[in-house]
């Protein structure tokens, strides 16, 4: 736990590090991806603003007030990052961030595997923007090089659904994602995006549909090995690889497969938590070195 002490020195060092301008911009961007990977519709499984997905502890409300209880805490690693700090400094904001989240929710679990993922991303948009590494190098290999080692070698939790799900089914998970600079977001999520922008301009969350159906159809998701098992795996894959083949948002009628493989994970329970973190930081990572940021 945090110390009075420890957060003086943080302030006072904050005080006195030289953050430059886009450095306090960063938590918000962050908690707006939440908001945005929220308000995207058919989500197979996920919750939206428009259905519960395959949740009934949680809703569109529960999403809203731990994106807005996380913030803070986005931007504290967005700081922390900029003052250079390590993985230890990250690990204890974040298990703030987790602690604040269980606050708003009553206890629910909306985005430990975000604060985690889009947490580091934070760190490292903020090591960039404060000149402590090369402003061309992409955030995923900001945090393999800062902070890759020390992801790998922290202390594991062991009695969280996806330890269960990676110790049972030998998954790699959120710390491999993020210790290998997060290959699904550069190699799925954001040329998913891209495609889909191009081919439907004007409708942005479409383009974000296609990016998670992307994700789903190749991310290794805890949260569908516990709750499907691989058989569970495997049909997520494959509904959402057969949408993006038979080609996602640029088919005519692709709302209503999309829709219809939303029902599909419903009735089988399933929820691909990781892909929408994943989506989120897609969004992320967008907003900071995509064509039009
Ligand atoms: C390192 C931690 C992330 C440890 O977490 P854990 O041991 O649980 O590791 P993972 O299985 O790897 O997953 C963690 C969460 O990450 C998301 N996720 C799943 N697969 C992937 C993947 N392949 N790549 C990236 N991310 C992935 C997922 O998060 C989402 O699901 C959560 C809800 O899940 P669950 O509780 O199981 O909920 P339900 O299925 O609904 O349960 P029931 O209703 O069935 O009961 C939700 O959080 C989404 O965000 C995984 O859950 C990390 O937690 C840790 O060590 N934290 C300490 C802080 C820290 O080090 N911070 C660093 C700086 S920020
Ligand atoms: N929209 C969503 N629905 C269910 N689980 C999630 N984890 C992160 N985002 C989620």
């Amino acid at each position: 736990m945090i110390t009075t002490a420890a957060r003086g020195v943080e302030r006072t060092t904050l005080r006195r590090a030289q953050i430059t301008p886009n450095v306090p911009a960063i938590g918000a961007v962050a908690a707006d991806c939440l908001v945005k990977e929220l308000e995207t519709w058919p989500k197979p499984g996920l919750v939206s603003h428009v259905d519960n997905g395959s949740h009934d502890d949680m809703d569109a409300g529960t999403f809203r007030r731990s994106a807005a209880a996380i913030r803070p805490y986005l931007q504290r690693l967005a700081d922390a990052g900029a003052l250079g700090c390590g993985m230890g400094r990250l690990r204890i904001i974040g298990l703030e961030a987790e602690r604040a989240m269980f606050a708003a929710t009553s206890g629910v679990n909306t985005h430990r595997g975000a604060i985690f993922g889009l947490g580091l991303l934070c760190a490292a948009a903020g090591a960039r923007a404060g000149g402590l590494i090369d402003p061309r190098l992409p955030l995923g290999d900001v945090v393999t090089r800062r902070w890759g080692g020390s992801i790998l070698d922290g202390p594991v939790l062991l009695h969280s659904h996806g330890s269960a799900a990676r110790r049972r089914f030998r998954a790699g998970g959120a710390r491999i994602e993020a210790a290998a600079g997060f290959p699904s977001i550069y190699r799925i999520g954001l040329p998913a995006l891209h495609r889909a922008m191009s081919v439907v301009p004007h409708d942005t969350e479409a383009a974000r549909v296609e990016a998670c159906f992307a994700l789903i159809g190749s991310v290794e998701d805890t949260n569908l090995l516990h709750r499907g098992g691989l058989d569970g795996l495997h049909f997520a894959h494959d509904a959402a690889r057969r949408f993006i083949a038979s080609g996602g948002v640029g088919a005519p009628g692709w709302r209503t497969r999309a829709q219809a493989i939303h029902d599909s994970f419903i009735a089988r329970r399933l929820s691909p938590g990781g892909s929408a973190d994943l989506l989120a930081m897609t969004l992320f990572v967008d907003a900071h070195e995509g064509p039009t940021s």
